[in-house]
């Protein structure tokens, strides 16, 4: 794929100003957000990182349309989110797949609903079952399959659709650290081809710069964007980036950041 130019692409997602508060229970005002602003352009890997709590989840629920800003707005390809839609595809950590229906029907619920016809249903399931490396997979149930191939139908499920973003939450945070590794290289080549815009939400710093083009880093406490890193490094990404200066010097910044997030917290 080639590259997209940040500085003139237009803005897929837009968070102008967001705030969430929520009421404690003594009466008083948690912010959970606050005031953040951020542009994601079209087909950006916009990755989100930040100590726990710090409203990463949060943020992505109000872009679903989950949920409700206290204040703000959140756009997507122009519109304002007041609903969940079929724009934003989601993938959260928690296994959500259907259990009574198969792999391929898993796949193919969402284009039944909107009523595809049979045979170009078949030819998008086809397609992402491929993608995933599942296809001698799809007529198995859920619980034939392991964590890591039911991330696969649920990231196939969420393209099959052909969002305009994909919203992912901590998707491979309960995946060992060899599937995980290969789930991240599996959705690298699945986005390379399917050149969808994704924010992706992590606790993992090495996976966020694998991931990503861009690193939103969040402090929390109030909830908000402490820094943007921009990824220079080159896609596809090479078999042993992680061991490449830059990755390290990336990594190194990213870990001040939470670090000194967390002494200004708890000193
Ligand atoms: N319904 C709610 N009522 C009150 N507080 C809430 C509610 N939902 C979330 N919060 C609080 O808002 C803050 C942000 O939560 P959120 O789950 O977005 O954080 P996070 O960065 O995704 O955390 P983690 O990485 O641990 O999942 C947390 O302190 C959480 O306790």
């Amino acid at each position: 794929m080639g590259a997209v130019n940040l500085e003139t692409a237009p803005a897929r997602l837009q968070v102008r100003n967001v705030s969430l508060r929520y009421p404690t229970p003594t009466g008083g005002t948690f912010v959970a957000l606050d005031k953040v602003s951020l542009e994601v352009p079209d087909q950006q890997f916009a990755v989100i990182v930040g100590p726990s709590g710090c409203g990463k989840s949060s943020l992505l629920y109000l872009t679903a349309g989950l949920n409700e800003p206290t204040e703000g707005e959140i756009v997507v390809s122009g519109q304002r989110v007041t609903e969940p839609g079929p724009d934003r595809g989601m993938v959260f950590q928690g296994y959500t797949l259907f259990p009574w229906l198969t792999v391929r029907q898993n796949i193919e619920f969402g284009l039944k609903r909107r009523g595809m016809p049979p045979a170009q249903r078949q030819e998008v399931v086809d397609h992402y079952l491929d993608e995933v490396r599942l296809r001698p997979f799809a007529d198995n149930f859920p619980k034939q399959l392991s964590g890591g191939m039911m991330q696969r139908v649920a990231i196939a499920r969420a393209l099959a659709n052909d969002p305009q973003i994909l919203l992912m939450d901590e998707p491979f945070g309960a995946l060992d650290s060899q599937t995980r590794h290969q789930m991240q290289r599996l959705l690298l080549r699945v986005w390379e081809h399917a050149k969808k815009t994704v924010v992706f939400v992590t606790h993992d710093i090495d996976e966020a710069i694998l991931l990503g083009d861009r690193v939103y880093v969040m402090g929390a406490r109030p909830g908000r964007i402490r820094q943007i890193i921009d990824v220079p490094l080159a896609r596809p990404r090479p078999e042993d980036v992680e061991l490449a200066p830059e990755f390290i010097a990336l990594k190194r910044q990213i870990v001040d950041l939470l670090h000194d997030d967390l002494h200004r917290i708890d000193p």
